[in-house]
Parts: structure tokens; sequence; C-alpha cells
């Protein structure tokens, strides 16, 4: 139990009515969640205002309601606390609940539209082989050592957030690597967060939907830096040309890394297989079992990390060469026919751009693409034609499919997809509704060393349909086809 003013230490508030010394049992954003003396943080959504929750919350329990408007009606025997933006202190809020779990563990946090869940992993991975106790964030799942606790968000809310931080502090974890997304940024998730460091990966077109404009898609990146303690690193990667711009008015040290440009950390491409890449970083060669040039965008951000934490660069390449893709990241299977199947989440332009391109780069001439691809429903509508786009441009044969259709016509996706094919590559276009069917006839015109890209889904173990998630696994439906 803390008392209320404690969870106010260092937010601006006032108290309408009540009692400063009121005991807290819980702090919840949800009024679902409520139990009794929870705290309850009534927050103005995207979708609905959560003061109307209040009554619901004081029936369930709660005795101290933050809020941002004063309601009519006050209750005895309840706190009422206003502050200017619910949203943005809720994570001060929890920080102050959980004892300020981001001063006792290192949090890196990570954002960029792409890269973001293998930095993560590979970050985590790294550090426990370095011998920590290490927790990691990621759109796949949150880790806390080995412990695996599902989520269905990139960066959890800002309650839950500050749990898990806990929960890593009392499982002695040094560190926490973590994914920020352009949402949880704009939202104040991290709001409570003392950071270590702060990393930018690269950004392209995705979420305009939700930011509006590519404008405020980066502004909402930057903010993770504009608010940096001047003791954290802020580490960038230079070759985009928004690397630099992350550092402006950043108060963090800064870091740069790159490929092409001159970096802090430099890394070089200097082989690219099936098998995994080979690159100089810094002057030192080596191995790596991740495939794609795109990686050695990864590796170089995992080993400068490391560097700006204090490791050894020797074990540091050691340890990152002993490392595995993660799940659903350019995974291969391989059939009897010698047909290779790889399964890629990218399902932004800029992601699939990047895959086709890996594997053009990588394989032999003859050896034919075949894409299965879809786009999501109730997301982002301008990438449709794109991603098509992207897909015929860069395989010799696509097919187009449905890919969490959620409460759109999966039909309608499909449509606005197609506007991106030019009349000449219809020919060469096959669209499947049914994305395992899609597999299937992928797997039958596939003629050996024909390689075939699944791609979106990635690590997902579902597709969701008129807001039921139905299991599907393009893993598990590759391997079948490849078996049928
Ligand atoms: C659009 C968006 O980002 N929504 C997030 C946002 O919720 P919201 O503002 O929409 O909430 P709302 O539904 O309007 O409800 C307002 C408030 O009422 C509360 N409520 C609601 C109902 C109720 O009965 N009682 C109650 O108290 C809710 O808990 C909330 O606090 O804040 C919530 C708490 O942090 C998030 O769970 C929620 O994520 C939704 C589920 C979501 O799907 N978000 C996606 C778009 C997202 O955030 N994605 C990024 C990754 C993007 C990417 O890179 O691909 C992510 O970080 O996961
Ligand atoms: N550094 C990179 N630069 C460009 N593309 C990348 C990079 N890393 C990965 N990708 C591509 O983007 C896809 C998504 O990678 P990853 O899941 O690591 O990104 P993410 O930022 O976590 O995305 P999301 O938040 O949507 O999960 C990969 O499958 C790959 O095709």
């Amino acid at each position: 139990m803390r008392n209320i003013q404690t969870l106010l230490k260092g937010i601006e508030f006032e108290l309408i009515k009540g009692d400063l010394n009121q005991l807290v049992s819980d702090v919840q954003i949800d009024s679902r969640q409520l139990t009794a003396d929870s705290a309850f943080i009534a927050i103005k959504g995207t979708q609905m205002d959560a003061h109307k929750f209040i009554p619901k919350a004081i029936e369930l329990g709660a005795k101290t309601i933050i809020l941002e408007d004063e309601p009519s009606d006050l209750v005895d025997g309840v706190s009422y606390i206003q502050v200017n933006n619910t949203s943005q202190v809720a994570g001060l809020i929890a920080s102050n609940f959980y004892d300020n779990p981001s001063d006792n563990i290192k949090v890196i946090a990570i954002t960029g539209t792409n890269g973001k869940t293998t930095v993560v992993t590979l970050l985590q991975n790294l550090f426990i082989k370095l011998g920590y106790n290490t927790g990691a964030l990621t759109t796949i799942e949150n880790k806390i050592n080995n412990e695996v606790i599902p989520t269905k968000l990139t960066t959890p809310d800002p309650v839950t957030l500050q749990r898990l931080l806990a929960e890593m502090v009392k499982k002695n974890c040094s560190y926490c690597f973590m994914e920020a997304s352009s949402h949880a940024i704009v939202q104040g998730r991290l709001s409570g967060i003392n950071l270590t460091g702060a990393i930018f990966s690269n950004i392209s077109h995705d979420h305009l939907d939700y930011h509006g404009t590519m404008k405020e898609y980066i502004n909402a990146k930057k903010r993770l830096f504009d608010t940096l303690p001047k003791n954290a690193f802020a580490l960038v990667n230079v070759d985009d040309k928004r690397g630099p711009v992350m550092l402006q008015n950043c108060k963090g040290k800064h870091v740069t890394f790159g490929l092409h440009t001159m970096a802090n950390y430099k890394g070089k491409l200097i082989d690219n297989t099936f098998e995994g890449i080979q690159m100089d970083i810094n002057g030192q060669e080596a191995w790596f079992q991740l495939i794609g040039s795109f990686n050695a965008y990864n590796i170089l951000t995992a080993y400068a990390t490391a560097i700006c934490l204090d490791e050894e660069p020797m074990e540091t390449l050691q340890c990152l060469s002993e490392l595995r893709p993660a799940r659903g990241r350019f995974e291969q299977l391989v059939s009897k026919k010698n047909v290779r199947g790889i399964i890629d989440y990218a399902h932004t332009p800029d992601a699939l751009e990047n895959v086709l391109e890996t594997i053009k780069d990588i394989k032999e001439d003859g050896e034919n693409i075949i894409t299965v691809v879809g786009c999501g429903g109730d997301r982002d509508k301008s990438k449709r034609p794109v991603m098509a786009k992207t897909a015929a441009m860069l395989s010799e044969k696509v097919i187009l499919t449905s890919d969490n259709p959620r409460t759109e016509d999966p039909e309608v996706i499909l449509e606005e997809m197609m506007d991106g094919i030019s009349p000449t590559q219809e020919r060469r276009t096959q669209v499947i509704l049914d994305r395992k069917e899609a597999i299937l006839k992928a797997v039958e015109m596939a003629e050996p060393r024909d390689i075939i890209l699944l791609a979106g889904k990635g690590h997902e173990t579902y597709q969701e349909i008129d807001g039921v998630r139905h299991h599907f696994d393009d893993k598990e439906e590759l391997f079948k086809a490849f078996h049928s």
C-alpha cells in the first residue's frame, strides 16, 4: 500500500476533494482491472473518455480518482486529484507506486520504423550470454530472463510497463531492452522511465493513419530523444537522414553508427549469403548468423549499444556471432524439392522492399521469387497498393492474400492492393483470399531452387477476422505444404 502523496511525487496536481494520506493498493488505467482501494486514472483515449467510467470505478472499490475534468458529482470517502493530462502522468504515477524501478535497472529504448524487435531480441540474448539477468519488451513477447509474458502491444501501457520493470528489478535484472513505438511515445507510455539510452534505427512510411503526416511521425520518434537525460546515451543511425535530426537539442551523449557514413561505429558488409553475413565493425571482421544486409545495421546497433554500456568489444563480437535470428524474422525452411521458404514479418512497404532486395542480393540467377503477401484491415490503407507494387516489382510471381483483415472486408483490401499492380504485372499476380490456400499454391508453383517469401505475419500465430483471432502460423502452414 502507498499513500496518494507518494504517488504524486514530481507531478503538478490539485486535490479537489479527499485526503492525500489515503492508501492505495494498486494503480489502474482500465476500470475493468480495478480492485478495492485501487487508484483509477481516467484517460481521454483515442476511442473513449474514461471519465465516464469513474462511477463504475468507485462502485468497484476505487477510493482515489486521478482525472482531468472535475466531475459534477463528488462521492464522500473518495479522493479526487486533478492533473493537466492523465495520459502523460500515468507512467509517473505508476513509477512512484512501484518505487521508481527504472532507478534500479538500466532501461534502453529503441525507436524507428524497422529493426526494433530484432535489435531488442539481439540485445537481450547478447546480455544473457554476457552473464546478466535481462528483461526485454518486444512486439513478439515480453521477457524476464527466459520467462515469457505474452503481450498484444509493442510497448505496454504505462502501468503494465512500470509493473514489468518492477518485476525485472525483483528478479535482479541489470538491463531492460525495450521497443518504443511512436504510438507509445505520443501517448506518454514511457513517462516515469529514467532511460539509460535511446536508439534510433530508421524511419520510413508507416502509421500515417495515426500520426497524420510524416512530419508528425518523425516528431513522435524525436520526442524520445528530446526528453533524454544528460547522462544517457543517444545512439542513432546516421545513414538515415533523420538520424541527425533525432540528435538536435538532445541533451544525452551523442553516439552515431552507419554503414555508409562516417560514424563512431562504422560497419561494412563483406559477404551476404543464405547462411549469414560477414562484416567489419570498426576494423574487426566477424561472421554472424543473421541473414540480410539490413541485419548488418541491427548487429552494428547491438554492438554499439553494448560498448556504450561498457562491454568488452571482442567478447561482444564473439557472443553476437553465436546468436540466431528472432522468430519470424527471415526464418527459413527448405523443402525436399529444394525450394527455399522464408518467413518474414515485413509488413511495411519499406520492410518488404528490404527483404526482397536482400533475397535478390543473395540468390543466384535463374532462381525465382514467389511472394505471398497481404495487408492488414483497420490500418493505414495507403500502404496497400504500395506493398503490392513492391512485391510485383521485386518478385517473379506474386500471390496477394489476407493478413488480419480485422473488421474490414478482405476482398476490398485485396482490391485496394490490386490498384498498385500494373496491367503487365497482372499476368504474374494471383489473388487468393485464404492465406493457407495461397501458401499451398506458392509451394505448388515453385520449381527446385525457387524462393517463396511469406511476408507480413512473421511470428504471429493468428489471423484476425471480424475481430476474432483464429490460429494461423505461416511457418506451420509452410512446413505442412512442403511435406504434403
Ligand atoms: C490507438 C492506440 O494506440 N490505443 C492505445 C491507447 O488506448 P486508447 O487511447 O485508444 O484507449 P480508449 O479505448 O480510447 O480508452 C480510453 C481509456 O479508457 C479506459 N477504459 C476503456 C474501457 C473500459 O471499459 N474502461 C476503461 O477504463 C482504457 O483503459 C483507456 O485508458 O492506450 C492504451 C493503453 O496504453 C492501449 O492499450 C491502446 O492500444 C490499442 C489496444 C492498440 O491497438 N494500439 C496499437 C495501435 C498500438 O499502440 N500499437 C503500437 C505499435 C505500432 C507498431 O509499431 O506497429 C504499440 O506500441 O503496440
Ligand atoms: N534495420 C533494418 N532496416 C530496415 N529493415 C529492417 C531492419 N531490420 C529489420 N528490417 C525488416 O523489417 C521487418 C521487421 O523487423 P522488426 O520486427 O525487427 O522491426 P520492428 O521495428 O520491431 O517492427 P514492428 O514494431 O512492426 O514489429 C523485418 O522482418 C525485416 O524485413
